[in-house]
């Protein structure tokens, strides 16, 4: 379906985007580097999720794109509570590490929302942490959820002028929906969001300029609960068997609302490479911030980590 969906004039294809971020996250990467302060991503996985993999090993290409030091760690899903605490604590100091993301789901015994609050917010390279969502409502946009953030960064590739759009977000999760709509209304956006409780889902979906769909429900959104010549965003990842052969397809049934939609994105091809390149400008932005922090603090003496050593 990639294949396809890159020969439609409609398909907002991520690819692009992805290498476009990517290229500007090196040269920013470089000239950190350039002044001893390297950027090194570390990304936890807890227990076997097949659609955490996919995404880890996007990681790892990623930031290999990007100039970025990446280190994996898979845990099994028996690691306790204490023992996390004591890792993401031990991140926390650690001067060489300078952000941490924590793949979701979680096994039932371990609070993701705890683990994710360890987090140093300086390291917070996902934006889930209470202080990074709470300067999402303040407008400080800069380390965003990766997946909100690119999910909005294709709509803003449309050209749509997103003031007063009208803008409907399906879903509303903590990591997704919630902050797509917050990212959107900082960018002026109107916006209605909906979810398994809203009554009457295609009377909003229908009328609205553009569209994000993040419910989990194989193509889900069918023509007739779209306007036409809208922008529909698909942040779905369904794996389905189909002609005895397993698939991934989104929440939006593709082929048929590319008929109908002004702009779509493809599952797989849409969504999933821009979040990998925003998480990588996330590690960038975090190292940046870093590197202020400790000029401020150290008086402009961080241009090498590690020559900061205690004054005589
Ligand atoms: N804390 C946390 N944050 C996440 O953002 C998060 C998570 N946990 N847990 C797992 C899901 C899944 N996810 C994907 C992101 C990109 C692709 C991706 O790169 N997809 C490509 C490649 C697909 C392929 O190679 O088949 C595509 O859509 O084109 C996939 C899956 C992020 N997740």
């Amino acid at each position: 379906m990639n294949a396809h969906a890159a020969t439609r004039h409609n398909a907002l294809m991520g690819k692009p985007v992805a290498e476009e971020i990517t290229r500007a996250v090196y040269q920013g990467v470089e000239e950190l580097a350039s002044k001893g302060w390297p950027v090194k991503l570390v990304s936890i996985t807890i227990g076997d999720v097949p659609a955490v993999h996919l995404y880890v090993r996007n990681q790892a290409r990623g930031a290999e794109k990007a100039g970025i030091m990446f280190e994996e760690r898979h845990l099994p899903a028996t690691v306790s509570r204490v023992e996390m605490l004591a890792m993401l604590q031990a991140l926390n100091t650690d001067p060489r590490v300078t952000g941490v993301i924590i793949q979701r789901p979680v096994p039932k015994h371990l609070d993701i929302r705890e683990l994710q609050t360890a987090v140093h917010p300086l390291k917070d390279v996902e934006g889930m942490h209470p202080a990074s969502i709470g300067n999402i409502v303040y407008r400080d946009t800069s380390l965003a959820p990766c997946t909100a953030a690119a999910s909005v960064e294709l709509l803003k590739r449309t050209g749509l002028k997103l003031e007063g759009l009208e803008v409907v977000v399906i879903g509303h999760s903590e990591i997704v929906g919630k902050p797509i709509a917050f990212l959107l209304m900082a960018e002026g956006a109107t916006v209605t969001v909906c979810h398994h409780m809203t009554r009457n889902l295609a009377v909003h979906s229908r009328a609205a300029d553009a569209i994000f769909v993040a419910v989990g429900k194989p193509r889900f959104i069918t023509p007739n609960m779209i306007k036409p010549g809208s922008a529909v965003i698909d942040i779905g990842i369904n794996q389905i068997e189909e002609n005895g052969k397993h698939i991934t397809v989104g929440d939006v049934d593709y082929e048929a609302c590319a008929e109908t939609a002004g702009w779509i994105t493809p599952v797989p091809g849409g969504v999933g490479p821009v979040t990998v390149s925003i998480l990588m400008r996330n590690a960038l932005t975090a190292a940046q911030a870093q590197k202020r922090y400790y000029d401020q603090v150290f008086g402009g003496k961080s241009d090498t980590m590690v020559s900061v050593a205690p004054a005589e």
